[in-house]
Order: C-alpha cells, then structure tokens, then sequence
C-alpha cells in the first residue's frame, strides 16, 4: 500500500493514494467516437478564458473535453478531471472527526477542489461492503453514490477528498461530470475559501440503520446527526400515529464519532406529560423514567449544542440550499443528457420495510373500521352489501397504493438525497393518483357508512354504534356527526 509523504508517521490508518478511479467489477466504459461532445471554442490569445472556459459548450453540460477532439487543443481549460487539476490542500487532524482537509491556497467560488476517487463498485457490492466494514468496526463512512446502480468505495483506495468531512453549513459540493463517458465526482467550492480553512460538504448522509453519529460540524444550522435528514433517520426516530399529531422519539444510542460509547449529552426533548404540561427535559432523565410521558419530541429549537470548531475558520454561507444545475442539452452534437446532481455518503443496510425497535412497523399504529360488523347491523343486506364492497375497493387502492411506494421508494429517496427540483413527473403524477384513488375509496366507504347508517332504524344504529365502540373502531366519530 502507498501512502503520501504527508500521511506517514502520525498519519490516519493507511489507504492506497489514487488519482484515478479504479474498476475492479466492470471495465472502464471506451468512449465511441460518436459519443464525443466537440465544442465551438477557439481561441484567442487575447481572452485565456476563449480555450473551453465558462461558455464552453461542454463545461455548460458538465462535459470535460476529449484530448484529440478539442478545438482548443493543450490549451484546452476543461480537463480538469483528466489532468488532476487540484486546488492545493493539506490534512490536519480534527477534534472529534478524526481527520479533515485544509485549503492551502485561496480557493475562488465555484473552483475544481479536487476529484473524490476510489473504487467504483455496484450497490450490491457497495451494501455488503458497508456491512462488512460496520462488522469490522470501522467507523468512517467513505462511500459515496455515484448513480443508482454503482459507488465509489474510497475505504481503501482513494484521493484526499475522502478526508473532506462533512458539514451542514458546507464551503464546498459535489458535482458529477462527465469525463471521457464515465460519470466521476468533483469537490467544488461554493464559494471564495480563504488558505487555512477547512473543505467541507454536505455529505447528505443516507442512513439506514446503526449507531446515530452526532454531527460535531458546529454549524448553527446543524442538524444533530450524519444522516438526521434522510427518510431512514426519520422512519426510525419518529413514530408517527395517523389521526395524530403528536409524534415521538426512541430512546436513540448516540456515538459521537470519536468515542466507543454512546451518549446523550446535550441532547434536550421536548417532553409533553399525560397533563399537558410542556417541559424540556434531558434524554437522560427521559432514558431513566419515560412512564410519566405521553410524547417525547426531540426538540428543534434547541440543536445539540457543540464547541465551535477552533481550528479552522468555518466560512458561513449565504444560507441558499445547494446549488443544482439542470439537466442540458448539447443540440449541437449527439450529446446524452446528463444531469449534474450532488452525491452522497452513506452506511448501506439492506432495506426492507420500516420497523422500529418495538418491532411495529409504520403502519401498525393504523386503526381499522369493522365494516363487516357494521354491515351485519344495518337493516338491509344492501346497505351491507354497499358497505362490502365500498370496503374492498378502499382495500384494494390501498394495496395498490402501498404497492407503488414500494416501487418508487428508490426514486424518492434519490430524490431527497440528490436534493433534486422535482421528482420525475410521471413518478409524481402516479403516486398523486394513487393517493387520490385511495382517499375517494376512503371517503366512499365513510359516506355509505354515514348515509345508511341514517337511513337505519334507530335500535338497530345504536347496536350497531355500541358493537363499534366495543372495537375501537372510528364509528365513534359518527357520534359527532349526528
Ligand atoms: C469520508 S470520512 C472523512 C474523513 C475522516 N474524518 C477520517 O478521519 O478519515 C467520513 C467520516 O468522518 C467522520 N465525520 C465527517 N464529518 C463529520 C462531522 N461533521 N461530525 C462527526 N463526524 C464526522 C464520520 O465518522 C464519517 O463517517
């Protein structure tokens, strides 16, 4: 294994030093020719930015040029992927999240930092990879999506952008280009870094499950956790109840990334007692006696307090969510469409539907109308028949639309994760009618309870009132209505 001058001695564990992706699954895709974008640039002597600068039809869809096709030729600016064209920078040796990357130059907004290298993997290497490092105890996460079916593993292998740490309040982004018809992930700068400061993206940590590793960024925007922001985080960390909007949290084993042993310090909850009465309370406390409480809500107003990163000077941001750029075309050449998305970290595990340490899954807590009982009391074996079969078409629209999540659940949480505009419309308009589908059955299904159980002789709407409530069923809202 090689590793940098800089990384012996008193260095982080060893890596093999790569400045190429390698592929040990797959070849390296070979470009075709017809597949190669030329630009219109020419250059002139008077303005450096002519050679493939900013207007370059290429750069303007995330496109590197190709050596040998290029108008511009050696001066060609846009192959900055291919030729390793860094920002200069430096390891330094963080408090609490093991090691990080310095600029050691003044870096300008909007600057190649540098290219996050490793093995490109598929994602079913990459989970069993990631459960196996979990397995091994290793604690840092290094792999990074690159598109729905491949990773890039830099656990082993890798530049120095895998010690680029994660932040909320992030200096820099990925950015996903184009290079000789592979997808590779750039570091870029969101916005002028002074030399000394320390790169940080925002790693848009997809977690799946383990240990939750508090965010030691110290951004007042922070969000508590690596991960805290996608779907997995938050199907396991809130119980929600439909018909209610009070929502809870479990008891959560924090790791702060440096330590071997969770712990719940500064973390605070809102705790709503039995009474009503609001009161904020350590996790601690709450760990020790949670009889007394009825909701317990991690609170938002207060984020974990952290020290300031002293180190380094952390830049803040004009406060914008990341920058995307849309998808372009090259109507000039035969050019793929290719869309610039932001990449992300993740500790893989193998999904499957959410469940929470009480072993209930998500929709557990649904509450269910005995609509069969409620037919057998009704006077006529129409109405109940009506009821029946109202009840099947809700059933079915939601199996269907149960269905369809499963289906387009990863195209959501690629969404979320990539921070994309929109979902793609024919996803959105499929869940849209979906859900509408499943409502109307639902509200069908209530109308026909609601009309016959009106139209029912009063004794017989009482018994069959009483049966309800005995299940503790929804009947009871009808009491309201009537
Ligand atoms: C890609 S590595 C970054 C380099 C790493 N610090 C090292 O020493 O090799 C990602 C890991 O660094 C740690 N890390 C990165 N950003 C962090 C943060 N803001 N708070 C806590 N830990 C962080 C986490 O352990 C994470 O899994």
């Amino acid at each position: 294994m090689s590793v940098r001058p800089e990384q012996q001695g008193e260095g982080p564990p060893p890596y093999k030093y790569i400045e190429r992706n390698e592929f040990s699954y797959r070849k390296h895709k070979k470009q075709k020719e017809e597949d190669i974008a030329i630009c219109v640039c020419q250059y002139d002597p008077k303005d450096p930015d002519s050679a493939c600068g900013e207007q370059c039809l290429n750069v303007l869809t995330s496109t590197e040029c190709t050596p040998g096709y290029c108008p511009c030729g050696d001066l060609c600016k846009n192959q900055r992927f291919q030729k390793c064209k860094y920002a200069r920078s430096r390891l330094f040796k963080t408090e609490g999240r093991g090691w990080g990357l310095l600029a050691d130059e003044n870096i300008k907004a909007g600057q190649f930092v540098i290219e996050y290298c490793g093995e490109v993997i598929s994602c079913k290497e990459a989970k069993r990879r990631s459960q196996s490092y979990e397995v091994e105890g290793l604690k840092d996460a290094f792999i990074i999506s690159l598109n729905t079916f491949e990773s890039i593993d830099a656990t082993k292998k890798g530049s120095l952008a895998r010690f680029i740490n994660h932040s909320c309040q992030p200096n820099c982004e990925t950015r996903k280009w184009n290079v000789l018809g592979e997808v590779r992930v750039g570091i870029f700068a969101k916005q002028d870094i002074l030399s000394g400061t320390e790169l940080a993206y925002d790693y848009n940590f997809e977690w799946y499950g383990g240990a939750k590793v508090r965010c030691l960024c110290g951004a007042t925007c922070c969000s508590g956790f690596l991960g805290a922001k996608s779907r997995g985080f938050q199907e396991a960390t809130y119980l929600w109840e439909d018909d209610d909007d009070r929502y809870s949290v479990e008891n959560v084993p924090l790791y702060d990334s440096e330590d071997d042993e969770p712990t719940s310090k500064f973390l605070k909850a809102i705790v709503v007692s039995k009474d009503n009465t609001v009161a904020e309370r350590e996790i601690e406390d709450l760990m020790r006696s949670t009889d007394d409480l009825e909701t317990v809500m991690l609170s938002e107003a207060k984020p974990i307090s952290v020290p300031p990163l002293n180190s380094v000077q952390m830049e803040l941001n004009d406060g914008n969510s990341e920058k995307q750029v849309d998808i372009s075309f090259f109507p000039q050449v035969a050019q793929k469409k290719f869309t610039q998305k932001s990449s992300t970290i993740s500790r893989i595990r193998i999904k499957g539907s959410p469940q929470y340490s009480n072993g209930k899954s998500k929709n557990h807590a649904r509450k269910q109308l005995n609509v069969r009982l409620i037919g057998e009391r009704l006077s006529s074996k129409e109405a109940c028949d009506e009821l029946l079969a109202y009840e099947e078409v809700k059933n079915s629209a939601s199996v269907q639309l149960n269905n369809l999540y499963d289906e387009i659940r990863p195209a959501i949480e690629e969404h979320e994760r990539d921070s994309q505009d929109s979902v793609s419309t024919t996803v959105a308009e499929k869940w849209i009618q979906a859900s509408c589908c499943k409502l109307k059955a639902e509200f069908d299904l209530y109308a026909s309870i609601i009309e016959n159980i009106s139209c029912t002789p009063r004794r017989a709407r009482d018994d069959a009132m009483t049966e309800a409530e005995g299940t503790g069923n929804d009947i009871k809202y009808l009491e309201n209505g009537h």
